[in-house]
């Protein structure tokens, strides 16, 4: 018993002298930082499922703001990670300094799974190589391409709401995403929106880390990759990963025996392969990250805008009366053209981001010994980084108010006097969202149909007052949005 007692005792201290030591680092660098929670860090309601990462990582901004200091040292669990909160500072990780902070924190081995080798997680040359290929298939014009595979799904949309009388707006907008990107990346025709068993549908959801279990191994995996590699952990479920690979085999397989062609990724990513310089695998890791990147984002800025529309009523209306008067101009059709002289629209949507951003915050690693400019302090490389999006735009100083919902923050006249740091919903500099405009163009083909159509109101179901969910990355609601719905006529 007594012998019991003294190894508990024992472990306790041992894990105690751990923590302590562990979280003594930013004060060795000299860089300010928050008192951490042994054994959380910084982030213990994130850690205990009680809190989004993102809402966390903002409110420790807020609290190195209120500090006066220009950027932070804090402890996601035990790992050091360096957050900078001066928009010059954030500037230079992401622009001014890319080379010390080109790298992501990784997710997986790309060795056991190779649907890990896509753009998100690859590093270094690897990274930009593939950057350079992929590039002309996310140009304007080739976005432009797929208006009309976007606009089929808009079709199945505006068909699905018609004669409800209320919706909820989550999964409506997430099976539209699934339908757009499933066209767009792999020529899938996946009827989401009516096939609630769609294989396309179930695995694409299990392909983001839903779980704690799946958190665990990929904020484990992110910050051990050679003991993730080595206990050859895996962050993706073994069928969801065969799934996504036999699916691009057999898309490859069946357009270069026949000879079939579209305007999707796939297709351009097939021109690649052609001169040798992509494999399959490379291609089913691509498609797989356009699916992991697009499908969720896009669904959230859809989601957020209604939710926002249904509360601010004037804007719903001030929104609708501009996509009447400019399809006037078009013969009622909605097209790319058409969408392009929406700006309101824009407004609305830039606000949503604002107060949402799909993606609350991103991460870098530092690859390279980064000594600050005008400062002592050095960041090691292999240091983590983050950037916390969600704090900036809701930061009172950049945007007074920041709780209320007003597009006019994002006037043509608003916009030129605002830090190109204040406002980063697809990220910034070199490793930026290569996915914006198509990100962009489906929310707005999606919404256009629905705000067009449809007035929205809040159902009594839907609060006011709308948290994020605790147990995702992204900028997800805690609950189910319902909103009522009225035909315009
Ligand atoms: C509203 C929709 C979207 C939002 C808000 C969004 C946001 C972001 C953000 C914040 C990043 C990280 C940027 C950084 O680290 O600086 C990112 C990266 C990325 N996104 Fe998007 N995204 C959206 C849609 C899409 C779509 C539709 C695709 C593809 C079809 C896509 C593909 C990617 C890829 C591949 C990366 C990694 C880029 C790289 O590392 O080079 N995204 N996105």
């Amino acid at each position: 018993m007594s012998f019991l007692f003294l190894a508990v005792i024992f472990t306790i201290f041992t894990i105690f002298t751990y923590f302590k030591r562990v979280f003594q680092y930013w004060n060795k660098k000299q860089l300010p930082n928050l008192q951490p929670q042994i054994p959380f860090g910084n982030c213990p309601n994130f850690a205990k499922g009680k809190e989004n990462l993102g809402v966390e990582l903002a409110h420790l901004y807020a609290q190195i703001k209120k500090e006066g200091w220009k950027h932070s040292g804090i402890y996601i669990f035990a790992f050091p990670t360096y957050m900078p909160v001066h928009l010059d500072n954030i500037k230079n990780v992401v622009e001014n300094d890319f080379e010390h902070f080109c790298d992501r924190m990784v997710g997986g081995n790309p060795k056991t799974e190779p649907l890990h080798a896509h753009l998100l997680n690859l590093k270094g040359t690897q990274w930009r190589d593939m950057r350079t290929k992929l590039r002309p298939s996310f140009t304007a014009g080739k976005t432009k391409m797929m208006f009309d595979i976007i606009k089929q799904c808009q079709d199945c949309l505006v068909k699905k709401v018609e004669n409800l009388g209320s919706v909820e707006v989550v999964e409506l907008c997430k099976n539209f995403t699934t339908d757009v990107i499933g066209s767009c990346a792999f020529g899938l025709d996946c009827k989401s929106m009516e096939n609630e068993i769609s294989p396309f549908k179930i695995y694409g959801r299990r392909a983001l880390p839903t779980t704690t279990l799946s958190r665990l191994k990929l904020t484990f995996f992110s910050n051990f990759p050679r003991l993730g590699s080595f206990l050859n952990i895996r962050t993706i479920d073994k069928d969801v990963h065969d799934f996504f690979m036999n699916l691009a085999h057999e898309v490859i397989e069946y357009r270069e025996k026949n000879g079939n062609t579209r305007h999707d990724f796939i297709q351009s990513l097939i021109e690649i392969k052609k001169s040798g310089s992509l494999t399959v695998e490379d291609i089913a890791a691509q498609t797989f990250v356009f699916f992991l990147a697009g499908f969720e984002t896009s669904a959230l800025l859809m989601t957020w805008t209604l939710y926002e529309l249904a509360k601010n009523l004037e804007i719903q209306e001030r929104l609708r009366d501009e996509i009447c008067d400019v399809l006037e101009k078009f013969d009622g059709k909605i097209s790319y053209q058409s969408l392009q002289e929406m700006k309101y629209f824009d407004q609305v949507m830039n606000e949503t981001m604002r107060k949402f951003p799909p993606v609350p915050f991103v991460n870098r690693v530092c690859t390279k010994d980064y000594k600050m400019p005008n400062e002592d302090t050095i960041i090691e490389k292999g240091t983590a980084v983050v950037i916390p999006i969600l704090g900036i735009h809701r930061d009172a100083d950049y945007y007074p108010d920041p709780e209320k919902f007003d597009p006019g923050r994002f006037s043509e006249e608003n916009k030129k006097k605002m830090h190109s740091c204040a406002y980063i919903p697809f990220g910034k500099g070199p490793r930026s969202c290569i996915g914006m405009r198509l990100g962009l163009l489906q929310a707005k083909v999606g919404l256009c149909g629905l705000v067009r159509n449809f007035r929205f109101t809040l159902n009594e179901k839907t609060p006011d007052v709308m948290g994020l969910n605790p147990g995702s990355l992204f900028s997800s609601p805690v609950e189910e949005i319902w909103l009522n719905v009225e035909k315009c006529l």
